[in-house]
Protein backbone atom coordinates (compact mmCIF):
# COMPACT_ATOMS: atom_id res chain seq x y z
CA UNK A 1 0.00 0.00 0.00
CA UNK A 2 1.15 3.32 -0.50
CA UNK A 3 1.41 5.71 2.42
CA UNK A 4 -0.33 9.20 1.70
CA UNK A 5 -1.85 9.85 5.29
CA UNK A 6 -0.16 9.57 8.32
CA UNK A 7 -1.34 9.59 11.88
CA UNK A 8 1.30 10.34 14.12
CA UNK A 9 0.02 9.31 18.26
CA UNK A 10 2.58 11.60 20.38
CA UNK A 11 3.14 14.43 19.02
CA UNK A 12 6.31 15.04 21.42
CA UNK A 13 9.79 15.71 20.29
CA UNK A 14 10.51 12.05 17.76
CA UNK A 15 6.58 12.59 16.67
CA UNK A 16 6.74 16.47 16.05
CA UNK A 17 9.94 15.93 14.35
CA UNK A 18 8.86 13.03 12.11
CA UNK A 19 5.88 15.54 11.44
CA UNK A 20 8.17 17.75 10.36
CA UNK A 21 10.46 15.68 8.40
CA UNK A 22 7.59 14.21 6.25
CA UNK A 23 6.35 17.65 4.77
CA UNK A 24 9.18 17.09 2.44
CA UNK A 25 7.77 14.06 1.31
CA UNK A 26 5.07 14.94 -1.51
CA UNK A 27 3.38 11.62 -1.42
CA UNK A 28 2.25 12.81 1.90
CA UNK A 29 -1.08 14.52 1.46
CA UNK A 30 -2.10 14.62 5.83
CA UNK A 31 -0.38 13.99 9.04
CA UNK A 32 -3.02 14.01 11.52
CA UNK A 33 -1.86 14.43 15.34
CA UNK A 34 -3.22 12.55 18.24
CA UNK A 35 -1.62 13.12 21.95
CA UNK A 36 -3.11 12.91 25.35
CA UNK A 37 -1.77 16.59 25.77
CA UNK A 38 -3.96 19.31 24.53
CA UNK A 39 -0.67 21.53 24.73
CA UNK A 40 1.64 19.80 22.47
CA UNK A 41 -1.09 18.92 20.04
CA UNK A 42 -1.71 23.05 19.68
CA UNK A 43 2.41 23.60 19.74
CA UNK A 44 2.49 20.74 16.96
CA UNK A 45 -0.30 22.54 15.04
CA UNK A 46 1.62 26.34 15.39
CA UNK A 47 5.04 24.81 14.24
CA UNK A 48 3.50 22.86 11.49
CA UNK A 49 4.21 19.52 12.34
CA UNK A 50 0.94 18.39 11.73
CA UNK A 51 -1.86 18.98 9.61
CA UNK A 52 -4.54 18.73 12.05
CA UNK A 53 -5.37 17.17 14.90
CA UNK A 54 -7.79 14.29 15.96
CA UNK A 55 -8.62 11.56 18.58
CA UNK A 56 -7.51 8.45 18.44
CA UNK A 57 -10.68 6.99 16.26
CA UNK A 58 -11.10 9.22 13.86
CA UNK A 59 -7.11 10.02 13.73
CA UNK A 60 -6.84 6.08 12.98
CA UNK A 61 -9.39 5.63 11.01
CA UNK A 62 -7.94 7.21 7.48
CA UNK A 63 -4.22 6.56 8.25
CA UNK A 64 -1.85 4.41 5.98
CA UNK A 65 0.72 4.71 8.62
CA UNK A 66 0.34 5.28 12.16
CA UNK A 67 3.29 6.26 13.85
CA UNK A 68 3.46 5.45 17.57
CA UNK A 69 5.72 8.04 19.41
CA UNK A 70 4.85 7.84 22.77
CA UNK A 71 6.66 6.56 25.58
CA UNK A 72 7.64 2.54 25.76
CA UNK A 73 5.50 1.74 28.79
CA UNK A 74 2.99 2.92 27.13
CA UNK A 75 3.30 2.00 23.42
CA UNK A 76 1.62 -1.48 23.62
CA UNK A 77 -2.15 0.09 25.16
CA UNK A 78 -1.65 2.73 22.20
CA UNK A 79 -1.39 0.18 19.50
CA UNK A 80 -4.31 -1.97 21.48
CA UNK A 81 -6.41 0.95 20.82
CA UNK A 82 -4.99 1.63 17.21
CA UNK A 83 -6.07 -1.57 16.58
CA UNK A 84 -9.56 -0.59 17.08
CA UNK A 85 -10.14 1.50 14.56
CA UNK A 86 -7.16 1.16 11.80
CA UNK A 87 -8.14 -0.25 8.01
CA UNK A 88 -6.53 -3.38 6.81
CA UNK A 89 -3.10 -2.94 5.19
CA UNK A 90 -2.54 -0.14 7.76
CA UNK A 91 1.25 -0.15 8.64
CA UNK A 92 1.53 1.02 12.19
CA UNK A 93 5.01 1.71 13.56
CA UNK A 94 6.46 3.15 16.76
CA UNK A 95 9.95 4.80 18.03
CA UNK A 96 10.16 2.94 20.79
CA UNK A 97 13.57 3.09 22.27
CA UNK A 98 13.34 -0.70 23.27
CA UNK A 99 12.08 -3.30 20.69
CA UNK A 100 11.55 -7.29 21.61
CA UNK A 101 9.14 -7.03 24.02
CA UNK A 102 6.64 -4.58 21.67
CA UNK A 103 7.35 -6.26 18.57
CA UNK A 104 6.59 -10.23 20.31
CA UNK A 105 3.35 -8.62 21.25
CA UNK A 106 2.11 -6.19 18.70
CA UNK A 107 3.40 -7.81 15.44
CA UNK A 108 0.92 -10.89 16.13
CA UNK A 109 -1.34 -9.10 17.58
CA UNK A 110 -1.87 -6.76 14.38
CA UNK A 111 -1.48 -9.63 11.71
CA UNK A 112 -4.41 -10.86 13.69
CA UNK A 113 -6.12 -7.46 12.39
CA UNK A 114 -4.66 -7.54 8.62
CA UNK A 115 -2.32 -4.14 10.06
CA UNK A 116 1.10 -4.86 9.84
CA UNK A 117 3.32 -3.95 12.66
CA UNK A 118 7.15 -3.48 12.54
CA UNK A 119 9.32 -1.88 15.39
CA UNK A 120 11.06 1.15 15.11
CA UNK A 121 14.01 3.15 16.89
CA UNK A 122 15.69 6.33 15.54
CA UNK A 123 19.09 6.18 16.93
CA UNK A 124 19.00 10.21 17.39
CA UNK A 125 17.02 12.38 19.80
CA UNK A 126 18.01 14.47 22.71
CA UNK A 127 17.51 15.09 26.28
CA UNK A 128 14.87 17.86 25.88
CA UNK A 129 11.21 16.52 25.19
CA UNK A 130 8.34 18.15 23.41
CA UNK A 131 7.31 19.15 20.44
CA UNK A 132 8.93 22.40 21.40
CA UNK A 133 12.02 20.93 20.91
CA UNK A 134 11.25 19.48 17.76
CA UNK A 135 13.77 19.52 14.50
CA UNK A 136 12.94 18.66 11.01
CA UNK A 137 16.59 17.51 10.72
CA UNK A 138 16.65 15.30 13.60
CA UNK A 139 16.76 12.31 11.37
CA UNK A 140 19.15 13.46 8.62
CA UNK A 141 22.24 11.25 8.77
CA UNK A 142 21.25 9.43 12.07
CA UNK A 143 20.76 5.80 11.98
CA UNK A 144 16.88 4.34 11.57
CA UNK A 145 16.74 1.00 13.17
CA UNK A 146 13.41 -1.06 11.48
CA UNK A 147 13.15 -4.49 12.84
CA UNK A 148 12.84 -7.78 10.84
CA UNK A 149 11.34 -11.14 12.23
CA UNK A 150 10.34 -14.25 9.89
CA UNK A 151 6.60 -12.85 10.09
CA UNK A 152 7.83 -9.48 8.45
CA UNK A 153 5.84 -8.27 5.27
CA UNK A 154 8.43 -7.43 2.93
CA UNK A 155 6.72 -5.11 1.03
CA UNK A 156 5.36 -2.97 4.09
CA UNK A 157 8.77 -2.85 5.02
CA UNK A 158 10.37 -2.01 1.83
CA UNK A 159 7.79 1.05 2.35
CA UNK A 160 8.72 2.04 5.52
CA UNK A 161 12.46 1.57 4.73
CA UNK A 162 11.63 4.24 1.91
CA UNK A 163 10.17 6.85 4.23
CA UNK A 164 12.92 6.83 6.35
CA UNK A 165 15.82 7.33 4.00
CA UNK A 166 13.22 10.25 2.55
CA UNK A 167 13.64 11.89 6.11
CA UNK A 168 17.53 11.42 5.42
CA UNK A 169 17.90 8.80 7.64
CA UNK A 170 20.07 5.32 7.15
CA UNK A 171 17.71 2.70 7.69
CA UNK A 172 19.28 -0.52 9.44
CA UNK A 173 17.08 -3.71 9.11
CA UNK A 174 17.83 -6.22 11.65
CA UNK A 175 16.43 -8.31 14.88
CA UNK A 176 14.56 -7.04 17.78
CA UNK A 177 16.66 -8.99 20.17
CA UNK A 178 19.71 -7.63 18.40
CA UNK A 179 18.80 -4.21 18.54
CA UNK A 180 18.08 -4.67 22.12
CA UNK A 181 21.19 -6.05 23.15
CA UNK A 182 22.87 -3.74 20.96
CA UNK A 183 21.53 -0.59 23.00
CA UNK A 184 21.63 -1.97 25.87
CA UNK A 185 25.32 -1.60 25.40
CA UNK A 186 25.57 2.10 23.43
CA UNK A 187 22.36 3.80 24.75
CA UNK A 188 21.29 2.67 27.69
CA UNK A 189 24.63 1.75 29.85
CA UNK A 190 25.84 5.47 29.16
CA UNK A 191 22.32 6.64 30.63
CA UNK A 192 23.02 4.57 33.80
CA UNK A 193 26.69 5.87 33.98
CA UNK A 194 25.33 9.41 33.53
CA UNK A 195 22.89 9.06 35.62
CA UNK A 196 24.93 7.93 38.66
CA UNK A 197 27.56 10.00 37.79
CA UNK A 198 25.93 12.78 38.46
CA UNK A 199 24.86 11.69 42.03
CA UNK A 200 27.71 11.04 42.93
CA UNK A 201 28.99 14.75 42.04
CA UNK A 202 25.72 16.03 44.29
CA UNK A 203 26.35 13.55 46.78
CA UNK A 204 29.43 15.39 47.66
CA UNK A 205 28.26 18.98 46.81
CA UNK A 206 26.23 18.94 49.55
CA UNK A 207 30.12 19.39 51.86
CA UNK A 208 31.36 21.27 48.89
CA UNK A 209 29.76 24.22 47.53
CA UNK A 210 32.37 23.85 44.52
CA UNK A 211 31.57 21.45 43.07
CA UNK A 212 29.32 23.27 40.52
CA UNK A 213 32.02 25.86 39.87
CA UNK A 214 34.78 22.94 39.06
CA UNK A 215 33.14 21.44 36.34
CA UNK A 216 34.46 21.30 33.70
CA UNK A 217 33.65 19.93 29.95
CA UNK A 218 34.05 16.34 30.53
CA UNK A 219 31.48 16.72 33.43
CA UNK A 220 29.25 18.13 30.73
CA UNK A 221 29.68 15.75 28.00
CA UNK A 222 29.17 12.75 30.16
CA UNK A 223 26.14 14.08 32.04
CA UNK A 224 24.32 15.64 29.50
CA UNK A 225 22.02 12.57 29.03
CA UNK A 226 21.13 12.46 32.44
CA UNK A 227 18.88 15.81 32.18
CA UNK A 228 16.51 13.68 29.86
CA UNK A 229 12.90 12.76 30.93
CA UNK A 230 12.29 10.75 33.54
CA UNK A 231 9.33 8.69 32.46
CA UNK A 232 10.68 7.70 29.15
CA UNK A 233 14.17 6.40 30.74
CA UNK A 234 12.21 4.69 33.61
CA UNK A 235 10.23 2.50 30.91
CA UNK A 236 13.52 1.94 28.90
CA UNK A 237 15.50 0.28 32.07
CA UNK A 238 12.16 -2.04 32.74
CA UNK A 239 11.60 -3.29 29.04
CA UNK A 240 15.50 -4.14 28.54
CA UNK A 241 15.49 -5.37 31.95
CA UNK A 242 17.88 -8.56 31.47
CA UNK A 243 20.17 -6.65 29.02
CA UNK A 244 20.75 -3.42 30.96
CA UNK A 245 21.59 -5.40 33.77
CA UNK A 246 23.94 -7.72 31.96
CA UNK A 247 25.54 -4.76 30.93
CA UNK A 248 25.89 -2.97 34.04
CA UNK A 249 27.72 -6.48 35.21
CA UNK A 250 30.28 -5.93 32.48
CA UNK A 251 31.08 -2.68 33.38
CA UNK A 252 31.39 -3.45 37.46
CA UNK A 253 34.04 -5.55 36.35
CA UNK A 254 35.89 -2.93 34.82
CA UNK A 255 35.35 -0.57 37.64
CA UNK A 256 36.42 -3.18 39.91
CA UNK A 257 39.60 -3.82 37.56
CA UNK A 258 40.11 -0.22 37.47
CA UNK A 259 39.82 0.08 40.77
CA UNK A 260 42.44 -2.31 41.75
CA UNK A 261 45.01 -0.48 39.25
CA UNK A 262 44.79 2.35 41.05
CA UNK A 263 44.50 0.75 45.05
CA UNK A 264 47.85 -1.27 43.87
CA UNK A 265 49.52 1.99 42.30
CA UNK A 266 50.45 0.01 38.94
CA UNK A 267 51.35 3.12 37.09
CA UNK A 268 52.48 1.22 34.31
CA UNK A 269 49.11 -1.30 34.21
CA UNK A 270 47.03 2.08 34.54
CA UNK A 271 49.38 3.83 31.33
CA UNK A 272 48.95 0.47 29.41
CA UNK A 273 44.90 0.34 30.28
CA UNK A 274 44.35 4.16 29.38
CA UNK A 275 46.57 3.65 26.09
CA UNK A 276 44.50 1.10 24.96
CA UNK A 277 41.36 2.71 25.76
CA UNK A 278 42.41 6.13 24.02
CA UNK A 279 43.24 4.18 20.82
CA UNK A 280 39.99 2.41 21.09
CA UNK A 281 38.25 5.62 21.11
CA UNK A 282 40.43 6.82 18.45
CA UNK A 283 39.15 4.46 16.11
CA UNK A 284 35.73 4.51 17.05
CA UNK A 285 34.18 6.23 13.49
CA UNK A 286 33.57 9.73 13.76
CA UNK A 287 30.09 9.43 14.04
CA UNK A 288 27.13 12.05 13.61
CA UNK A 289 23.83 11.22 15.02
CA UNK A 290 23.90 7.54 15.18
CA UNK A 291 26.86 5.89 13.59
CA UNK A 292 27.48 7.02 10.37
CA UNK A 293 30.87 8.04 9.32
CA UNK A 294 31.46 11.71 8.65
CA UNK A 295 34.05 11.77 6.72
CA UNK A 296 36.28 15.02 5.93
CA UNK A 297 36.41 17.73 8.82
CA UNK A 298 37.68 20.48 10.35
CA UNK A 299 38.14 21.62 14.17
CA UNK A 300 37.44 25.64 14.11
CA UNK A 301 38.60 27.92 17.22
CA UNK A 302 36.43 31.13 17.30
CA UNK A 303 35.97 33.65 19.59
CA UNK A 304 33.59 34.89 22.39
CA UNK A 305 31.79 37.21 19.38
CA UNK A 306 28.26 37.82 18.07
CA UNK A 307 27.98 35.85 14.92
CA UNK A 308 30.98 34.53 15.24
CA UNK A 309 29.62 30.66 13.61
CA UNK A 310 27.25 32.95 11.31
CA UNK A 311 30.38 34.97 9.71
CA UNK A 312 32.30 31.81 9.40
CA UNK A 313 29.38 29.78 8.15
CA UNK A 314 28.66 33.07 5.59
CA UNK A 315 32.07 32.72 3.83
CA UNK A 316 31.85 29.12 3.22
CA UNK A 317 28.15 29.57 1.77
CA UNK A 318 28.96 32.42 -0.26
CA UNK A 319 32.37 30.08 -1.76
CA UNK A 320 29.73 27.87 -2.75
CA UNK A 321 31.12 25.11 0.42
CA UNK A 322 28.69 23.16 1.86
CA UNK A 323 29.18 22.37 5.18
CA UNK A 324 27.11 18.56 6.13
CA UNK A 325 27.45 19.26 10.10
CA UNK A 326 28.48 21.29 12.96
CA UNK A 327 29.39 20.24 16.27
CA UNK A 328 30.07 22.48 19.19
CA UNK A 329 32.85 20.59 20.63
CA UNK A 330 33.87 22.96 23.56
CA UNK A 331 32.80 26.41 25.02
CA UNK A 332 35.07 28.32 26.87
CA UNK A 333 34.61 31.92 28.55
CA UNK A 334 36.18 33.61 25.60
CA UNK A 335 35.06 31.79 22.52
CA UNK A 336 34.36 27.79 21.53
CA UNK A 337 35.60 25.28 19.14
CA UNK A 338 33.38 23.93 16.82
CA UNK A 339 33.93 21.10 14.07
CA UNK A 340 32.55 21.35 10.90
CA UNK A 341 32.08 18.22 8.34
CA UNK A 342 31.93 18.07 4.67
CA UNK A 343 30.92 15.26 2.74
CA UNK A 344 33.90 15.54 0.10
CA UNK A 345 37.56 15.82 0.27
CA UNK A 346 37.90 19.35 -2.17
CA UNK A 347 35.50 21.06 0.36
CA UNK A 348 37.45 20.18 3.10
CA UNK A 349 40.60 21.49 1.66
CA UNK A 350 38.80 24.38 0.01
CA UNK A 351 37.29 25.43 3.39
CA UNK A 352 40.51 24.85 5.26
CA UNK A 353 42.77 27.39 2.75
CA UNK A 354 39.72 29.97 2.66
CA UNK A 355 39.53 29.97 6.61
CA UNK A 356 43.02 30.25 6.85
CA UNK A 357 42.95 33.28 4.82
CA UNK A 358 41.02 34.86 6.56
CA UNK A 359 42.58 34.33 9.60
CA UNK A 360 40.82 31.29 11.21
CA UNK A 361 42.56 29.62 13.48
CA UNK A 362 41.56 25.99 11.95
CA UNK A 363 43.09 22.44 11.51
CA UNK A 364 42.36 19.51 9.52
CA UNK A 365 40.74 16.52 11.57
CA UNK A 366 42.76 13.29 10.29
N1 LIG B 1 14.01 11.49 23.29
C1 LIG B 1 14.83 10.85 22.51
O1 LIG B 1 15.97 11.28 22.33
C2 LIG B 1 14.40 9.60 21.84
C3 LIG B 1 13.23 8.97 22.19
N2 LIG B 1 12.85 7.81 21.57
C4 LIG B 1 11.60 7.15 21.94
O2 LIG B 1 10.57 7.92 21.36
C5 LIG B 1 9.41 7.87 22.16
C6 LIG B 1 8.92 9.28 22.42
O3 LIG B 1 9.93 10.01 23.04
P1 LIG B 1 9.97 11.60 23.01
O4 LIG B 1 9.42 12.09 21.74
O5 LIG B 1 11.33 11.98 23.43
O6 LIG B 1 8.97 11.93 24.20
P2 LIG B 1 8.10 13.25 24.45
O7 LIG B 1 7.77 13.26 25.90
O8 LIG B 1 8.74 14.43 23.84
O9 LIG B 1 6.77 12.92 23.64
C7 LIG B 1 5.86 11.91 23.97
C8 LIG B 1 4.48 12.40 23.62
O10 LIG B 1 3.55 11.34 23.80
C9 LIG B 1 2.39 11.84 24.45
N3 LIG B 1 1.76 10.70 25.11
C10 LIG B 1 2.23 9.99 26.16
N4 LIG B 1 1.40 8.97 26.44
C11 LIG B 1 0.40 9.03 25.53
C12 LIG B 1 -0.76 8.26 25.31
N5 LIG B 1 -1.04 7.19 26.05
N6 LIG B 1 -1.59 8.62 24.31
C13 LIG B 1 -1.32 9.72 23.53
N7 LIG B 1 -0.24 10.49 23.71
C14 LIG B 1 0.61 10.14 24.69
C15 LIG B 1 2.91 12.92 25.37
O11 LIG B 1 1.89 13.83 25.73
C16 LIG B 1 3.99 13.55 24.51
O12 LIG B 1 3.47 14.58 23.71
C17 LIG B 1 9.78 7.07 23.41
O13 LIG B 1 9.30 5.76 23.26
C18 LIG B 1 11.30 7.09 23.41
O14 LIG B 1 11.82 5.93 24.01
C19 LIG B 1 13.57 7.28 20.52
C20 LIG B 1 14.72 7.90 20.10
C21 LIG B 1 15.24 9.08 20.76
O1 LIG C 1 20.69 12.85 23.41
C1 LIG C 1 21.33 11.92 22.93
O2 LIG C 1 22.52 12.02 22.62
C2 LIG C 1 20.70 10.61 22.72
O3 LIG C 1 21.38 9.62 22.61
C3 LIG C 1 19.22 10.62 22.59
C4 LIG C 1 18.58 9.28 22.50
C5 LIG C 1 17.80 8.85 23.53
C6 LIG C 1 17.13 7.65 23.44
C7 LIG C 1 17.27 6.89 22.32
O4 LIG C 1 16.62 5.72 22.24
C8 LIG C 1 18.04 7.30 21.25
C9 LIG C 1 18.69 8.52 21.33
Amino acid sequence: MMIHNVAIVGVGLIGASLGLGLKDNHKIEKVVGIDQNPHHLQQALDIEAIDETADIKKGVQAADLVVVAVPVGSIKSVVDEVLKYAKAGTIITDVGSTKSNLVQDLEHKSATKDCIYIGGHPMTGSEVSGPIAADKYLFENAIYVLTKTEQTDQASLDELQQLVEGLGAQSLIISPEHHDQTVAVTSHLPHLVAVNLMKTASEYEVDDELITSLIAGGFRDTTRIAAGDPEMWKDIFLNNRELVLNAVEVFEDKLADFKEMINQASAEELETDLEETRQARRELPMKKKGLLASNFELILTLPDEPNAIGQAATLLGEAGINIQDIEVLKVRDDGGTIRLSFKQEEEQEQAYRLLKENNYKVVKKQ
